[in-house]
């Protein structure tokens, strides 16, 4: 909690904490002037039947009382200032930061985690700062204050006083020792829901096509029976307070009136001051169970504020940072070699054995290269190690001859343009969506764009052609329309390398065969990576690369594998009938 407050809510609300705070300490000494005032009403107004003293003082407590809750209002209005503000900041950077970091933090942190991290442990955070602001000066001063003007009214009666505090410390330290180490568990189990939560929606339309609503909900039903179970856990220790507390407080009060009212007797003591001793008492001990309400919520906030600051200090895998733009010689980008691999090997942390292992070829610019193999054969990892998504664990990839560490991200994925296997479009516009690799993409080269990506026949065929309305996730369009928007996407901003990894799935066969022609129309300027488990869509490359668990089954044209290489021969087979494979 600390690093937050340092970061986040001292240097840039300094003032209106200091403000608020001291908004609140001017209510408090008005408590604490209050039980003075009601003892002087009852010894010299209530005694004397002084009705005019009565009323005056009546009216000095109505004074406190509205000019006290101006403070208050003033301290309110400061810490919900700062809490959002701080919030809204601490969410700002928390977005940027997972906007940073590499698919491999993602992987290791979870989406579903983060989201919690974002909103829920954020919400702790403010709920914190907001009654610490309230509440951190209140509490204490009022506990130490009632017993000070105690002490000083009579000190002998103040005695109850030092019995009474340590037996609630005792009763504090009990249910907090067992209390604390549970909010972070909650936070944890929260995640589970949500992680759950977000499963759930996002294969809606699977878990219904399986009929597992049951098994769903037995899922979430679990999940947050687990989450409900920490709370209440924690809601039971916590509830132990008050009840606790209360006892020690009215044994207190009944010990002080025992001893008041001997002492009233033989003149040491006037009523109205044993009256303001029993506020005092009350005080004190609302106080006391005030401040306890306050250290639960500051450990919340604080197991909140640990999970967020693991998010902000984390340092992501892979960076650009000392890269600088690289010069490349004239005449690479169309005659150079366009992509290198030498013995490049990957494993995925925590992972037994590597999902690439040992790969090495080379590709010429304006080459083609086909990338085919079994499910879980390696194909998206080695991909992904070309615009650097992922770091290769040994060997290096070459891109127009330099190691893919060299370049700054923003080269780099300006050069390689790559298509993911799921076809993400975000709410907004066709032209939002394809504008992203150029923002300053002419009409013109988005058209030739989607002409390419065989997607300008439906574009056009909307009413507003490039304005019209893309919903969240791009639910508006059918999956190979999504898949082709995606590959326009990909071919806006010149790339000179474009890696489609198996994002022509959804497309007819004719579609994804005109596909391929035009993008070998851009041989000059383009060199491509496709990945498919289609047969059809690969023969056609220049070389194409067979993967068996991670390793290279063969490279070649499709001619020379077809000789060589069993696995891709029987992969042809299994999918053309021998006459169109040449076998
Ligand atoms: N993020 C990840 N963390 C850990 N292991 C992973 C991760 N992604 C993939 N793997 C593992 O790496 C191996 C290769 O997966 P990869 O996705 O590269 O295969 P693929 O050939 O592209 O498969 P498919 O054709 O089904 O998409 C698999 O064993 C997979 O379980």
């Amino acid at each position: 909690m600390g690093e937050i407050l340092r970061r986040f809510v001292f240097p840039k609300y300094r003032g209106k904490i200091v403000f608020g705070t001291l908004c609140k300490a001017v209510e408090v000494i008005f408590d604490l002037i209050t039980p003075v005032i009601v003892a002087s009403m009852i010894d010299v107004g209530v005694t004397n039947r002084d009705q005019g003293y009565v009323v005056r003082m009546c009216m000095v407590l109505i004074v406190l009382a509205v000019v006290g809750f101006c403070f208050t209002l003033v301290c309110q209005k400061m810490a919900a200032v700062v809490s959002q503000g701080s919030g809204t900041d601490i969410r700002h950077d928390l977005y940027a930061k997972v906007n940073q970091l590499a698919p491999a933090d993602l992987d290791r942190i979870g989406t579903p985690s983060l989201v919690t991290r974002i909103t829920n442990d954020v919400n702790q955070v403010q709920v914190t700062v907001a009654l610490g602001i309230r509440q951190i000066i209140r509490w204490p001063i009022l506990a130490i204050g009632s017993m000070v003007c105690a002490m000083l009214i009579d000190a002998q009666l103040g005695l109850v006083f030092l019995v009474c505090t340590p037996a609630i410390a005792v009763v504090f330290w009990l249910v907090m020792s067992k209390s604390v180490p549970l909010f972070g568990e909650l936070q944890s189990r929260l995640d589970e829901v949500s992680l759950v939560t977000r499963e759930n929606l996002s294969g809606v339309r699977v878990v219904r096509a399986f009929r597992q609503e049951g098994r769903e909900d037995e899922r979430f039903h679990k999940a947050a029976d687990d989450q409900t179970q920490t709370a209440v856990t924690i809601g039971k220790l916590s509830s132990l307070l008050n009840p606790a507390t209360l006892l020690v407080m009215d044994l207190g009060i009944v010990a002080i009136l025992w001893m008041g009212g001997a002492r009233i007797d033989v003149g040491d003591l006037t009523q109205g001051e044993v009256i303001a001793f029993v506020n005092y008492m009350t005080q004190m001990l609302v106080s006391i169970v005030y401040v306890a309400n306050l250290v639960i919520t500051i450990n919340r906030g604080t197991a909140s504020a640990k999970r967020i600051m693991e998010v902000l200090d984390c340092e992501p895998q892979i960076t650009d940072e000392g890269t600088t733009q690289v010069e490349l010689a004239p005449g690479t980008l169309t005659s150079g070699v366009a992509l290198a691999l030498d013995h490049v090997c990957f494993t995925y942390d925590g992972a037994p054995r590597p999902a690439v292992d040992n790969v090495t070829l080379r590709l010429g610019a304006g080459g083609s290269l086909g990338i085919i193999g079994g499910t879980g054969s390696g194909k998206s990892s080695l991909v992904n190690l070309i615009p650097r998504l992922y770091d290769a664990t040994a060997g290096e990839v070459r891109v127009f001859g330099h190691d893919v560490r060299e370049y700054p991200f923003t080269q780099l994925r300006g050069l390689v343009s790559t298509v993911p296997q799921q076809a993400s479009l975000v709410s907004g516009t066709i032209r939002s969506n394809l504008c992203w690799r150029d923002s300053n993409a002419t009409d013109e080269e988005l058209w030739r764009a989607l002409e390419l990506a065989q997607a300008a026949d439906f574009v056009r065929g909307k009413d507003q052609g490039l304005d019209a309305v893309v919903e969240a996730g791009g639910k508006n369009f059918s999956g190979g329309q999504r898949q082709r928007l995606t590959i326009a996407r990909a071919l806006v901003g010149h790339p000179r390398i474009v890696v489609l990894d198996d994002s022509a799935s959804a497309l007819d066969f004719r579609t994804d065969a005109s596909l391929r022609q035009s993008l070998r129309s851009l041989r000059s300027e383009l060199t491509c990576v496709i990945v498919s488990q289609r047969v059809s869509a690969v023969m056609s490359c220049d070389q194409i690369l067979v993967l068996d668990h991670g390793r290279m089954a063969g490279l070649g044209s499709h001619t020379e594998l077809m000789r060589s290489c069993p696995i891709y021969r029987e992969i042809c087979l299994s999918q053309l009938r021998p006459e169109e494979v040449g076998a």
